[in-house]
């Protein structure tokens, strides 16, 4: 449904693409989702969605105000760690791939990641998403426009010192293979090689807001509160 509202963007007016989005999302409800609804499934989209990135450093805090954000302005969180984390645990056709991949510190290719994302935005019946954790590269930022179609709305950067990070990480405790100072460190290396390009991108093309993320956790929402509600109106 995405891709093809995407594509007409280029050549049509943002307000003129706003209508032509809402038909064309009610008109896939209408084809897809009778037979969802028939089995009981899943609610019709009839809403645009709207997409916010949630990017920072590992252990900046991204996963515990996505959180917040979800019970205060009611998203749909989609962790792609937790999503990879999940194929892993269910010993899936990628999972050993994933799991080294993971331990290494590394990214893992574009094209499953954004096909685990892809498939949690389908079966939820919500519009609103907040994707934590993505795109980690410019190779997964082009592969989710590539094959979803469409640009987020709003791009969040939780900005935080490294000693802090390293700190929070450690004392985490949550048995995750990579919270460990090797691979904290080899993580660090890829979030300034790799991920800061794609928050610059967003810098640039007037999407990024960025969060100081030290402070108390509520004091670290306090920031990010006031970015949703001056959506809140628009977005429903
Ligand atoms: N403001 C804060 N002050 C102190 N500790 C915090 C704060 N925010 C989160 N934490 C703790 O730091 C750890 C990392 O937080 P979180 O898991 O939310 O980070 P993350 O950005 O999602 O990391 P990752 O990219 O590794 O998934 C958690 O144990 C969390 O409870
Ligand atoms: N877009 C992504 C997101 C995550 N991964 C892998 C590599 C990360 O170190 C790991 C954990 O993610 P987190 O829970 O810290 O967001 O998952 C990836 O390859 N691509
Ligand atoms: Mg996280």
């Amino acid at each position: 449904m995405w891709r093809r509202v995407a594509s007409l963007s280029s050549s049509i007016s943002s307000s003129l693409l706003a209508q032509t989005a809402s038909r064309l999302n009610t008109w896939e409800s209408l084809t897809t989702g009778i037979a969802q609804q028939a089995k009981g499934v899943i609610a019709p989209k009839e809403k645009t969605p709207f997409i916010t990135f949630v990017l920072g450093g590992p252990g900046s805090g991204k996963g515990t105000q996505c959180i917040k954000i979800v019970e205060t302005f009611g998203f749909a969180h989609l962790s792609a760690g937790d999503l990879l984390r999940r194929e892993i645990a269910s010993k899936s056709a990628d999972g050993d791939m994933i799991l080294n991949t993971i331990k290494e510190g590394k990214i893992v290719p574009s094209q499953v990641t954004v096909k685990l994302i892809q498939k949690e935005m389908e079966l939820s019946d919500n519009h609103k998403f907040l994707i934590d954790g993505f795109p980690r590269t410019e190779e997964n930022r082009v592969s989710f426009e590539r094959i979803i179609g469409v640009e987020p709305n709003v791009v969040l950067f939780f900005d935080c010192p490294e000693e802090e990070m390293v700190k929070r990480v450690l004392n985490r405790n949550e048995g995750r293979v990579d919270d460990n100072l090797e691979t904290i460190k080899k993580r660090l290396t890829v979030f300034q090689a790799l991920s800061l390009p794609v928050i610059n991108y967003y810098s640039k093309r007037g999407k990024l807001y960025t969060i100081k993320a030290i402070g108390t956790e509520d004091e670290i929402f306090e920031q990010v509160r006031p970015i949703f509600a001056a959506f809140e109106r628009t977005v429903g």
